[in-house]
């Protein structure tokens, strides 16, 4: 009998574009939510557009979350319910957006999603990064049943936000490459539509690289379309497969041992030049990576994002404890073979 089955969680309304904040109560209108929103936001995001998106309801309330936390979680779903709110309105980076995303899971009520930095793909996906005990990588999580990401916020957001989310896609290249690679050797189910979705985002991105500046409006629409195609790839593949293999496990490690010292897709990209190495050897495209980042303006070595090459180097050999899944790290890097891939490549 045939028994496969799929189940794809789509945003339905996905605005991007110069001013579309202000269309967000339209774009909601169509969704038949009912209820009030409660707004879950950050100090700055709030200040910056808060009063826009609470001048678009006649009823509304807002929470503001310092950290992305199970606290701040059941913060927001406390407020949630003492307030009857409907759904919930993430506004901000990823910390305010993951937040209302776990809390609105949660409470089985609607998500929305409305970023103010390009930062990285959660803030379209169906997945959640809200750190417990030594756990920093996504789970689960209902996607947003609307994402309005306006893009004269996003261009006015501090640059470097704007480079992780382009590290962050950049990254795609070596997710997809473990992917196929515990296809082969591990039986892991492997969507061709998904891989090929997140890979094509990440050469339409490099391919539109000399666009990437600061200042350009036009950059922080191409970015935040590429996070949305990327989002997109994980709800097709059901996990964050797509956009998340080697180079996050690493990127996760070091969340761990020098937590907030760089952006995740900075860090992400970093590790994808020494994962990409680890793949395909000297003559590989590693290259290829670390210039796409610099092309962006992301940075490259473990110095430029502060942090000390040895604490890079047991990042590296002991990411694959992470999780289970299955990447270029097999069942572990020696510090040798690490040291070698990050020293070739000029990461340390
Ligand atoms: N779901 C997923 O797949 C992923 C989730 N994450 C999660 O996302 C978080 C990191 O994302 P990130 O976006 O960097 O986090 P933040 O939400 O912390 O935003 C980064 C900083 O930028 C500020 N900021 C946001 N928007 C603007 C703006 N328009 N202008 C000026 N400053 C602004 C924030 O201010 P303020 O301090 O006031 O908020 C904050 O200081 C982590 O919690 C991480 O776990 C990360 C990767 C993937
Ligand atoms: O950041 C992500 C994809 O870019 C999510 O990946 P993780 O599941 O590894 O947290
Ligand atoms: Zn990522």
């Amino acid at each position: 009998m045939f028994e496969k089955t799929t189940w794809i969680k789509l945003p339905r309304n996905v605005l991007v574009g110069h001013g579309v904040l202000d269309d967000l109560s339209a774009a909601l209108a169509e969704l038949y939510l009912s209820g009030r929103p409660l707004v879950v936001t950050s100090p700055t995001p709030n200040e910056l557009a808060g009063d826009r998106v609470r001048a678009q309801f006649d009823d509304s309330a807002t929470v503001t979350v310092d950290q992305a936390s199970f606290d701040a979680v059941e913060r927001v779903i406390d407020v949630a319910e003492a307030e009857d709110a409907g759904y919930l309105v993430g506004l901000g980076g990823g910390k305010p957006i993951d937040t209302a995303k776990m809390a609105s899971d949660r409470l089985g009520c609607g998500f929305v999603s409305v970023p103010t930095a390009a930062s990285h793909d959660g803030i379209v996906s169906g997945r959640s990064s809200i750190p417990e005990g030594d756990t920093r990588h996504s789970v689960a999580a209902d996607p947003p049943l609307a994402v309005v990401a306006d893009t004269e916020i996003l261009a006015e957001a501090p640059w470097d936000l704007t480079t992780a989310g382009c590290a962050d896609i950049i990254s795609n290249y070596t997710a997809v490459k473990d992917w196929q690679l515990a296809h082969r050797l591990k039986n892991v189910e492997y969507s061709e539509y998904a891989g090929a979705l997140s890979q094509m985002t990440a050469e339409m991105l490099v391919e539109s690289s000399d666009a990437i500046k600061p200042e350009f409006e036009e950059s922080a629409w191409l970015v935040a379309k590429a996070l949305v195609s990327s989002g997109v790839a994980m709800s097709i593949a059901g996990s964050s497969r797509p956009a998340s293999g080697a180079e996050h496990l690493i990127s996760h490690q070091l969340d761990r041992l020098v937590p907030g010292r760089a952006l995740h897709g900075h860090q992400v990209g970093v590790a994808a030049v020494v994962t990409e190495y680890l793949h395909s050897g000297e003559r590989g495209e590693w290259a290829d990576i670390r210039d796409a980042l610099k092309d962006v303006g992301a940075p490259t070595t473990a110095a430029e994002l502060g942090i000390d090459d040895e604490t890079f180097l047991e990042a590296v050999t002991t990411a694959h404890t992470i999780r289970d899944r299955y990447t270029i790290l097999g069942d572990g890097v020696s510090d040798a073979a690490a040291r070698e891939a990050a020293a070739f490549t000029g990461v340390i």
